[in-house]
């Protein structure tokens, strides 16, 4: 809690409880700051917010009524403002601690999640991210992946409390171009890779680019830029576009292909596992992990990397590679006693599919590639006949489904998929949970059923909102699971 005075250049010494951007959660006591949305415009909430109990309004626009005992403060961009106040507001608590951010458009989750694992062996980490938030014994859902910065601050005040030391935060390009996490402290900035993605958003590439460069130059003074080698057009962005990087940041590469300071050669892939040789620096050993996909392996390297940056010695980082697992819902192998495998991914973007069916056809030997998914409602149209045309090409059966429908139609979706599928057998299921059990029934010894989309979600968006559901993985092992021992006992 602080007063106004403390948080403003004003008179008014009231006591603030809350800050707020969303009128419809603002409580007694507290000061609601005006955003210009996509959607709407927060100034034409005012009048709610004070009825609800705010005493100080953030605004950039002149509003249509003014009233007796509530301040006004009139500033050029509510965001900066939203995000100085909210630092100040929970006392700095991202300098308080090591912050990791990791952006890129896909294996933020993969590598925020599993750095903080690793890192939570040794010492209290606070994940924040499309999984959710995590810390100490607070464990919440999230819909998103890059909260507001009120949102993250109050949660970085807590962690505090909680005596964490470190966090890891996914940052998405959405979140670093709509100002979410200006006011942050990163002593850690991790690139993954850059497709061309979420255009409806950005509009063009320049601008994805020019997002993902921010998170570089939030970075404090001193602190380490972890790239990708293998990344040659962001990282030739980057360069040309923060010339003087190299000024303020340290700077670590990882890669596959190209030459890195922490790299991953001869590689072997597998069904369930990968086996590669690590080259840290000068030194070399060989490792196993229960990480599938060569995209995972690029972002093995990227954790690898991260841990270096925070001074662990290379025998250290090999010792850690034994507590990597595969994260929820992300290339997750779901065990089953039955002699076919079944795996969960959580599949966005065409890339994901494209990359995903070519890692399980490479692998699967003789054994047929079953596939079940849909697409969201009012989300990326143009992906459905993408990925419609990839399940063509790789795949033996495809079970088109449900996916947060919203307020679209699930047979119409599936329809457009199924339109570019001409050659495997395919058909459309739209109970999602009835579509996983018909993979089940189908699969065949040496199968592998995909089941994507959904990853570890447990909700599905539909007209009313979210509504839970029990989730992919839980599904497909319980109906294994039922399946097993139905056929036990007809055996005896
Ligand atoms: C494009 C985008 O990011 N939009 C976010 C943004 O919405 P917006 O700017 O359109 O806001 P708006 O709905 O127009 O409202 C304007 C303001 O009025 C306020 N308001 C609104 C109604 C009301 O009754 N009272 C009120 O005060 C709102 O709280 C807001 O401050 O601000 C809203 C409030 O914080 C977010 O809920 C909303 O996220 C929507 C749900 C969303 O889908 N975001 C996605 C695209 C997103 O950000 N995804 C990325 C990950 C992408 C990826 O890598 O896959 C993420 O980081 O989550
Ligand atoms: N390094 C990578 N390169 C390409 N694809 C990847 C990579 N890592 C993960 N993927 C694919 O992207 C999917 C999402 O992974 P993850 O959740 O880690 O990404 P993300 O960046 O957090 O994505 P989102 O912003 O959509 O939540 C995975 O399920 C997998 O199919
Ligand atoms: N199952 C969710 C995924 C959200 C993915 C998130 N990264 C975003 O696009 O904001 C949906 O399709 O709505």
């Amino acid at each position: 809690m602080k007063k106004l005075n403390e948080l403003f250049k004003v008179e008014s010494d009231i006591k603030i409880e809350s800050i707020h951007s969303d009128s419809r959660y603002v409580r007694k006591d507290s000061i609601f700051f005006c955003i210009e949305g996509l959607v709407t415009d927060g100034h034409k909430y005012v009048d709610d917010a004070i009825f609800q109990g705010a005493k100080c309004i953030v605004h950039s626009k002149p509003l249509r009524r003014y009233y007796q005992g509530i301040v006004y403060i009139q500033v050029s961009d509510v965001l900066d403002e939203l995000n100085r106040v909210a630092d100040l507001f929970y006392d700095h608590p991202s300098y308080k601690m090591t912050g990791i951010g990791v952006t890129g458009t896909s294996g933020k989750t993969v590598v925020a999640r599993v750095v903080a694992r690793l890192l939570g062996r040794y010492l209290k980490m606070g994940y924040v991210g499309n999984n959710g938030i995590e810390y100490g014994p607070t464990m919440m859902q999230m819909t998103g992946t890059t909260p507001d910065p009120i949102c993250l601050h109050r949660n970085f005040y807590n962690m505090v409390k909680e005596n964490v030391k470190g966090f890891t935060l996914e940052v998405s390009s959405h979140g670093l171009a709509l100002k979410r996490v200006d006011s942050v402290n990163f002593s850690i900035a991790v690139f993954t890779n850059a497709y061309e993605e979420h255009m409806d958003f950005h509009g063009t590439v320049d601008n994805l680019m020019t997002s993902y460069v921010k998170l570089f130059r939030l970075l404090k003074e001193g602190g380490y830029a972890i790239l990708n080698a293998d990344e040659v057009r962001f990282n030739h962005y980057l360069t040309t576009n923060y010339k003087d990087m190299a000024d303020h940041a340290k700077i670590l590469t990882y890669g596959i292909h190209h030459k890195a300071d922490i790299m991953a050669r001869e590689i072997e892939y597998y069904i369930d596992h990968s086996a590669f040789n690590i080259y840290i620096k000068n030194h070399y050993y060989h490792v196993e992990v229960p990480i599938i996909a060569p995209f995972n392996i690029s972002n093995t390297l990227a954790i690898l990397t991260t841990l270096y940056a925070l001074e662990m010695t290379p025998d250290e980082i090999v010792n850690a590679i034994k507590y990597i697992q595969p994260v929820e819902g992300r290339m997750e192998v779901v065990p089953v006693k039955q002699h076919f495998h079944i795996i969960v991914d959580y599949c966005q973007h065409a890339h994901n599919f494209e990359e995903v069916f070519k890692f399980v056809h490479s692998v699967k030997g003789n054994g047929h590639l079953i596939a079940v998914f849909g697409a969201p409602g009012r989300k990326d149209i143009h992906k459905r006949s993408k990925i419609g045309a990839l399940a063509n090409k790789y795949c033996d059966y495809v079970i088109l489904t449900e996916q947060d429908e919203r307020d679209d139609d699930i047979e119409g979706i599936c329809s457009q998929i199924q339109e570019q599928i001409v050659d495997p057998i395919s058909v459309i299921i739209t109970d999602r949970r009835y579509a996983i059990q018909q993979a089940i029934d189908a699969a065949c010894p040496g199968d592998v059923i995909l089941i994507l989309g959904k990853g570890h979600e447990q909700f599905m968006t539909s007209l009313v909102g979210n509504t839970p559901y029990p989730g992919d993985k839980f599904i497909a092992q319980e109906y294994a699971k039922k399946l097993y021992n139905e056929q036990l006992e007809d055996d005896m």
